[in-house]
Order: structure tokens, then C-alpha cells, then sequence
């Protein structure tokens, strides 16, 4: 069979943002027990169908699309870059789905970092830099993060000593800033998955 891979990336981002929405609608929703048993049997022909189709990591669709936010991934919080300048800086919006509520309307504490992380990630292997992985990550929760809200955030380089790469980040709502972060990621030796 021949595979456009353009096409079949554009459709496949299409079904990650239909799957981002499905996870929010299952999480903001109470189910009777008929949908349940509805939803169930269907999810478990589409886990059987795709399991069908299994390839290896570099073969896969998800988490690798180069046009959508969160790289096609629907397990990352949603967020998009509007300023890029690596590997010094990016900024940008993200929103928290309540696919992410911890609880009493605020994101899940875990939910954050996994943010920061991928704001991270995006800057240290940047397009021209040697891959390069997280060594620690530490969360500052200020104030809570409630789900459904607008936040911005900026992520920069705080400064680089040999193949360590310490960065920052905040999280803000309006003008409160309700998580920072601070972050060494280190520049991966030959042979070093
Ligand atoms: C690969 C490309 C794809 C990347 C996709 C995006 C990635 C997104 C980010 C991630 O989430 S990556 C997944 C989470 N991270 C990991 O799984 C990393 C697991 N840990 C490792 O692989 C190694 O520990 C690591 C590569 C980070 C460092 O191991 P090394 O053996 O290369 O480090 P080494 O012991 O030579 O230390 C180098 C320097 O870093 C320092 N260092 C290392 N780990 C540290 C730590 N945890 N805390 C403080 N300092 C640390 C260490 O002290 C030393 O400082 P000096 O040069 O000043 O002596």
C-alpha cells in the first residue's frame, strides 16, 4: 500500500484534536450506564483495529506532527508557541482541559510540570542542538492553575555550562504567576539513548 505521509500526518493531526476533545468531553461528563457500555464496546473495536496496525516508534504518526500544538501528543496539557527564539526563549498560551482536573477546579499538580517539561524539551533540542534530556525539574506551585482558563507562559535559557543547560519558566494567569520552574538538562554522550 502507498502512504502519503503529508496526508496521512494533516488527517492524522485532525484525529489528535479529535481525540483532545474526546478526552475532555469523557472528563466533563457523567455517563449513563448504556453510553458506558456503548462507549466501551467501541473503544474496544478501535483498540483491536489499531493494534492491527502497530508499528515501530520512528513509523509512528503521534507526537511527531510538526504543524500541531503539543507536536500531536493529547497527553501534554494544549499549548502553542506565538514567539520563538531558541534556544533562548519561547512564549506563549496554554490551556488545561479537565482531562487535567485535580481537583475543586484546579489542574493536577502533575499535570504542570509535564508542561514545563515539554516547554523545556522544545528549547534545549531545538532545531542545530545536540539531543539533550532532562537531568532534574523542580515545580513551584504560587497559585492554583483552574482548568478552562487562558494562561501564558515563557520559557528561557538561564545559562549554559558545558553540556549543562540550566532553564527557567512561569506560568502565569493575567498577572499572576501561578507555577515556575527550573530545570538542567544534559547533553547526551555517544551512545546515551
Ligand atoms: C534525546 C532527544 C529527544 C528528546 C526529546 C525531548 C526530551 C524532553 C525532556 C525529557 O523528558 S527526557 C526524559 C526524562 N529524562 C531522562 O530520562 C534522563 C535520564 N537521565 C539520564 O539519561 C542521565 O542521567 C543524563 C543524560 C541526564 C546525565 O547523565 P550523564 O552520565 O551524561 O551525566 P554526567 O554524570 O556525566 O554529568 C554531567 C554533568 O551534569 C551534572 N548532572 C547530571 N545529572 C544531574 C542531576 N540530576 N542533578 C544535578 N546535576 C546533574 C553532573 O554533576 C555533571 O556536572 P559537571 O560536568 O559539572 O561535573
Amino acid at each position: 500500500m502507498t502512504v502519503n505521509v503529508e496526508a496521512s500526518l494533516t488527517q492524522h493531526d485532525a484525529v489528535v484534536t479529535g481525540l483532545r476533545d474526546f478526552l475532555d468531553a469523557l472528563a466533563s461528563a457523567a455517563p449513563d450506564e448504556r453510553s458506558s457500555q456503548r462507549l466501551l464496546h467501541d473503544l474496544a473495536q478501535w483498540t483491536e483495529d489499531l493494534r492491527q496496525d502497530a508499528v515501530e516508534e520512528s513509523h509512528r504518526h503521534y507526537g511527531r506532527s510538526p504543524t500541531l500544538a503539543t507536536a500531536g501528543q493529547a497527553t501534554t496539557p494544549w499549548y502553542v508557541v506565538d514567539e520563538a527564539a531558541p534556544p533562548e526563549r519561547l512564549a506563549g498560551r496554554a490551556s488545561f482541559s479537565n482531562f487535567f482536573l485535580g481537583g475543586r477546579g484546579a489542574a493536577h499538580g502533575g499535570t504542570i510540570p509535564l508542561l514545563f517539561d515539554e516547554l523545556f524539551g522544545w528549547l534545549a533540542n531545538s532545531e542545530g542542538m545536540p539531543p539533550s534530556r532532562t537531568a532534574y525539574l523542580t515545580t513551584n506551585y504560587r497559585s492554583v492553575v483552574r482548568v478552562g482558563r487562558p494562561m501564558t507562559f515563557t520559557a528561557w535559557t538561564d545559562r549554559v555550562e558545558g553540556r549543562k543547560r540550566f532553564l527557567r519558566a512561569e506560568l502565569r494567569d493575567g498577572d499572576t504567576v501561578c507555577a515556575e520552574s527550573e530545570a538542567l538538562f544534559v547533553t547526551l554522550r555517544a551512545g546515551q539513548p
